[in-house]
């Protein structure tokens, strides 16, 4: 089996140890070999993107445009076999992994177009016979560290804006899908960069993930993660100096009211609750009911979900892939057990279930009868795991979904216009669905959250470019 290496300074390169990946949905299926990096690899990679970030600063945009766009062309052109390797290595279903890969391609389509739309500004002076003119310029080393559950979409919303906006970048994948980040840096490699402007340094977050954190050449960290690793390493970038933004968890809300349509409100909880095994920080885990609805959107759901077919990710007609491993599927075990001991009633799911493959498949399970108060309530979960919270009235709702120390998406399902007018105003979160599940955004417009989810500014659209570049303000006297 081929080791699959590190990619440094324009050289494919062994690292100081490897790790192989496993298909969640049939854990008996080694999906590949891949080169770990060592701290002194990290230290390389992090040298070598500070050496070439002179000459990338400065390289046209035409030639910027060209290498994003011939990026994206390329994702677009494999995203059927992206998609095939990525639910492989995730567990998300075939559909959701094409549909991830194809994001990817127009991320970096639409960079390249946002290379051609990095505008400065010349104002008057106050002062007579001076001009004043803001520009943008780039960062220098940028830092991604990703997760595993975006495995192409997230590296590539942070790499492509990064690169856009003439920044070099080393980006360290999440370990357990290397295999999705190892294609993406192929199809970046053979894209005419030059070396040293992009490199990948996959291995762990303790060794090659805290050597990026922690160098002084890195002037820019963007993670996305858990909450616990992102507060952690934000006052390290900070303290010397270095900018930092993070995406982090949520405990995101669906308000479903009583005039809500049915049929509309399941939709979104089955969607936002449970697809993509429910492993998104924007899935919706607290559904919040008023009274005159709650059976009848229960009993439904319930229907709903009893016609789900967790199985193997690339299997026809599965709905939902396995939990990605044993860890994970473990944490959503335990909170399974946490809402039962805090009285909440399981009516659906929550059981391992047996397929032909060995995997770690869990059924979508539904508490009801649960108190904002309890853990299952506060904490992020990230399965396939969601809990009914019965309120009396739209007031009731609004300030139950804002009660969290997330404020990543917050969704309501209503024909009322003024209730969605009136959520829209007063949601405290980064993103607001109406009639709309809280997971699955757009790649042209602002995404991150507030309050514990998120820090620094938004990732993607235009607005990607507050982060990625630095403001500086010239004049001259004419
Ligand atoms: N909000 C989100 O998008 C995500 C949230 N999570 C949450 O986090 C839990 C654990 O998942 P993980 O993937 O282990 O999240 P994590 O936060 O441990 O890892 C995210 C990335 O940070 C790196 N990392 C970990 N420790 C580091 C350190 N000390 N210094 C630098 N980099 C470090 C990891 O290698 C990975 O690339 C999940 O169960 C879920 O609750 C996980 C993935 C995404
Ligand atoms: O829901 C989405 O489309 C994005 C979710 C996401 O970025 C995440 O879970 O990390």
């Amino acid at each position: 089996m081929m080791l699959h290496k590190n990619f440094i300074d324009g050289q494919w390169v062994a690292g100081s140890g490897e790790t192989l990946n496993i298909n969640p949905s049939d854990t008996r299926d080694v999906i590949g070999r891949y080169a770990r990096a060592d701290r002194a690899q990290a230290q390389e990679a992090v040298a070598a993107a500070r050496a070439a970030f002179a000459s990338w600063r400065s390289a046209g945009i035409q030639q910027r445009h060209d290498i994003l766009d011939h990026i994206g062309t390329e994702i677009l052109a494999r995203r059927e076999d992206l998609g095939r390797l990525l639910s492989r290595e995730e567990g998300k279903t075939l559909p959701e992994g094409i549909g991830e890969a194809t994001r990817a391609g127009m991320i970096f389509k639409f960079f390249a177009g946002e290379v051609l739309r990095l505008d400065g500004e010349r104002l008057p002076s106050v002062r007579p016979g001076v001009e004043v003119e803001v520009s943008r310029e780039p960062l220098g080393v940028v830092a991604v560290i990703s997760p595993w559950n975006f495995p192409i979409a997230i590296p590539a919303w942070k790499i492509a804006p990064a690169l856009a906006c003439g920044n070099c970048v080393v980006f360290k994948p999440a370990a357990l899908v290397p295999g999705s980040a190892w294609a993406l840096a192929e199809i970046i490699a053979h894209s005419g960069l030059p070396a040293g402007v992009f490199n990948l340094v996959m291995g762990s977050g303790a060794e090659v993930g805290e050597t990026l954190v922690d160098s002084t050449q890195v002037d820019a960290l963007t993670f996305t993660g858990s909450n616990t690793v992102g507060r952690a390493l934000a006052p390290r970038l900070v303290g010397r100096g270095a900018r930092v933004q993070l995406e982090m968890g949520g405990k995101n809300p669906l308000v479903v009211l009583d005039d809500a349509d049915l049929e509309v409100a399941v939709h979104c909880a089955i969607q936002g609750a449970y697809y993509s095994t429910g492993q998104r920080c924007t899935a919706s885990s607290r559904l919040i009911v008023t009274a005159g609805i709650h059976d009848r959107f229960v009993e439904r759901l319930v229907e709903k979900m009893q016609a789900l077919r967790v199985d193997h990710a690339l299997k026809e007609g599965s709905d939902i892939g396995p939990v990605v491993d044993q860890a994970q599927l473990d944490q959503d075990l335990d909170y399974l057990r946490i809402g039962r001991e805090e009285g909440a009633r399981l009516v659906c799911g929550g059981d391992l279930v047996e397929r032909e493959t060995p995997g770690y498949y869990l059924s979508p399970a539904l508490f009801t009868e649960t108190s904002n108060a309890m853990r299952i309530n506060r904490e992020e979960i990230f399965g396939p795991i969601a809990a009914v919270i019965r309120v009396q009235d739209y007031e009731e709702a609004l300030a139950v979904a804002n009660d969290t120390e997330f404020g990543l998406t917050s969704g309501i399902v209503t024909t009322s216009l003024k209730h969605a007018s009136d959520f829209k105003r007063r949601a405290q979160a980064g993103l607001v669905m109406v009639n709309l599940p809280t997971a699955g955004v757009d790649y042209h417009v602002p995404f991150g959250g507030r309050k514990g989810s998120s820090f620094g500014p938004r990732e993607q659209g235009g607005y990607a470019r507050e982060f990625f570049t630095i403001v500086k303000t010239a004049y001259t006297a004419s």
